[in-house]
Formats: C-alpha cells, sequence, structure tokens
C-alpha cells in the first residue's frame, strides 16, 4: 500500500482527480468504483471543472458505486443515488445506463445483491475503485466483523456509522439501520484502489490502518494486502502516525 501525503483536502481532491482524468483519457473504457460521502465530493467537483474546460470524455465510462441505502427512493436526496446524480453524473457525458447503484428500493435484496456481483463480473471487473473511510475502519458499508469473502450483501449498520451520517438528515431516527454494499471481496477484487483519508476525525482510523494488523475488526486493513492500492492522505489525518516515510 503506497502513501501519498498532501497538504489539505483541496490538494488530496485535486491529487485523487488528475489521477482519474489520466486514467480515463488514457483507458477510456474505463470501469470506475465510486464511493459517496464528505470524502470524495471535492475529487468530484475537479472532474466537473476539468470537463468543463478540457472536456475529458466519459462517454465510454462504466461506473459501480459501493453502496446505497435500504428503503430511500432515488428521489430522496440523502439516498446515494442523488448524491450520484447531483455531485458528478449530470454535470458530464457518463451515460446513465452506464452508471450502477445498488437498489435499496426492491423488495427480493438478495436478488439486487446477486445481480450486482454479475454485472461487475460481466464487465470484467472494477479498473480503479474509489474509496473513503469510516472512522470506525468501515469501507463501503462493511462494517467491522465482515467477513474478508462477503460478497455484495445487505448490513444493518453500526450506531456509529449511522451517528456519523446523521449530519445528513434532519435526525438520526431518519438514518436507514441496513444498506447494501459492496463486499470486502468485491472491493478486493479491483485492479487498482485509491483511498482518500482527509481530516482530524481521521486519525485514529488512519493510524489503525497503519499500524494495527490486518483484521476483520478493521475492514480497511485488508486493502493492506492488496497489490495496488494508493493512500491520499492529509497533513491532518497523518498526525497521529509516526515515520510516515516507512510507508511510502
Ligand atoms: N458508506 C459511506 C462510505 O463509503 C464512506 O467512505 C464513509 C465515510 O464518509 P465521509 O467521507 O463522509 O467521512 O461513510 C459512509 O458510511
Amino acid at each position: 500500500m503506497k502513501i501519498i501525503e498532501v497538504k489539505n483536502y483541496q490538494e488530496m481532491s485535486q491529487t485523487a482527480a488528475k489521477y482519474i482524468i489520466n486514467k480515463v483519457k488514457n483507458s477510456p473504457k474505463l470501469t470506475l468504483g465510486l464511493a459517496t460521502g464528505g470524502t470524495p465530493t471535492g475529487v468530484y467537483q475537479q472532474l466537473i471543472e476539468d470537463y468543463k474546460q478540457n472536456h475529458t470524455s466519459y462517454a465510454h465510462v462504466t461506473s459501480f458505486n459501493l453502496d446505497e441505502y435500504i428503503g430511500l427512493a432515488k428521489d430522496n436526496p440523502n439516498s446515494y443515488y442523488h448524491y450520484m446524480v447531483e455531485n458528478l453524473f449530470k454535470h458530464i457525458n457518463i451515460a446513465p445506463e452506464h452508471t450502477h447503484i445498488p437498489s435499496g428500493m426492491n423488495l427480493d435484496l438478495q436478488a439486487v445483491c446477486n445481480e450486482y456481483e454479475s454485472k461487475i463480473l460481466e464487465q470484467g471487473g472494477i479498473d480503479l475503485q474509489l474509496l473513503g473511510i469510516g472512522s470506525n475502519g468501515h469501507i463501503g458499508f462493511n462494517e467491522p466483523g465482515t467477513s474478508f469473502q462477503a460478497k455484495t450483501h445487505v448490513v444493518d449498520l453500526a450506531p456509529s456509522t449511522r451517528e456519523a451520517n446523521a449530519r445528513y438528515f434532519n435526525k438520526i431516527e431518519e438514518v436507514p439501520t441496513q444498506a447494501i454494499t459492496m463486499g470486502i471481496q468485491t472491493i478486493f477484487k479491483s485492479k487498482e484502489i485509491l483511498l482518500l483519508i482527509s481530516g482530524k476525525e481521521k486519525q485514529d482510523a488512519m493510524a489503525k490502518l497503519l499500524n494495527g494488523d490486518v483484521t476483520e475488526s478493521f475492514p480497511a486493513s485488508i486493502l493492506k494486502q492488496h497489490p495496488n492500492a494508493t493512500v491520499i492522505a492529509d497533513e491532518k489525518a497523518l498526525l497521529g502516525v509516526k515515520n510516515v516515510s516507512l510507508f511510502k
């Protein structure tokens, strides 16, 4: 796992966006794995800026999002579908039929999970997966304790995750209790992974990731075994880590 140390959120977003843009330019048919949450919004803004100025084309790009809440319709402002349309998709020329987000509104959720896995496989897997991290080490919505072998599945959200995400809702009771997420195995199979970590709220997670063992009780730790994973982390996130250079 390679670490790129950057100054702040802005620089993290620019670095990641530049990386993604280059990939898209070199491989126009790229399959991108996309993330939601506060962390990647800056990257998406940079992609939109670049699209306006340089017209980088996403016409042949396919995307798969990591996760979706169960019970939130597409037009619910807190659904990840809505987030992706507003924060990225409607601003670039990606074809709506090439974008994939699991549906949390289907009655047969197991079928949704199976179909999602098959679609990723049919596509030849994910070329570049963008990730954020939860303070408890979750990636996607894979909470601590999730098997490293898990494929796309339904999860019960940890109370700490619901609390962290409550900032987007009117009250915590409105935060769904369940979600669909790509599994750790699904994420791990991506050819390349870009994990973004910013801010002092993520200091503990950052330190555990770098200094701790690879364990299912800290899902992101599996990334240390990935052959092509890069972390872009800012100074605040890295404050608790001694000897960052050891990991570069
Ligand atoms: N499911 C998402 C994750 O994909 C995200 O990485 C994480 C961190 O969010 P944030 O970037 O807002 O800190 O929380 C959410 O629960």
